[in-house]
């Protein structure tokens, strides 16, 4: 299986950019993991925040193909603690499917049409944190995942 994350425009922080390139790299140990960034819209000054996710869900959406497992990020989705994501990334691997996609969404969140063609939303906290932030937290997660599913002394329960 592939695991790949799809986020909307570019990280211009260097110092984010660097902890997100660390962790993307451990995490290419243990799976293949593919970090796609659709870039910015241009002029969107002139769009009002509905055509903003609904232009950015089309490009989220012509990125998925029809074998992926589209799996939202998303403050109100499910919640679990790092086991259970492990638990859950183990299921999504035993299940044989060829990629797993995570999405982070605009800074407006997600399309009706991004959500109607989704498998399933995850919260990393009830807390909302900006599009750029929740890139880092994820791929840590995901390699304290893979670190919990091999019993390395990464994760302290
Ligand atoms: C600034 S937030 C958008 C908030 C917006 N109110 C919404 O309805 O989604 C930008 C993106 O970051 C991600 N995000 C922010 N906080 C999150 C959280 N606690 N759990 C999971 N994803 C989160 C989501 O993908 C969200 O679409």
């Amino acid at each position: 299986m592939t695991i790949k994350l799809l986020a909307i425009g570019k990280t211009d922080n260097k110092e984010l950019q660097s902890l997100i390139d660390d962790y993307q790299k451990r995490l290419g140990f243990y799976i293949k993991f593919e970090f796609d960034i659709i870039p910015d819209l241009k002029k969107v000054k002139h769009l009002s925040e509905d055509q903003q996710k609904q232009k950015e869900g089309d490009l989220i959406l012509g990125k998925i193909s029809s074998t992926d497992v589209l799996i939202l990020l998303d403050e109100n989705g499910k919640q679990m603690d790092s086991v259970g994501f492990s638990g859950y990334l183990q299921k999504h691997m035993n299940s044989g499917i060829k990629q797993l996609v995570f999405v982070i969404g605009g800074p407006y969140g997600f399309s009706q049409e991004v959500y109607n063609k989704s498998q399933g939303k995850i919260s990393l906290s009830k807390m909302t944190f900006s599009h750029q932030m929740i890139r880092l937290f994820i791929v840590e997660q995901l390699y304290r995942g893979f670190t919990i599913l091999k019993n390395e002394p990464y994760h302290h329960r």
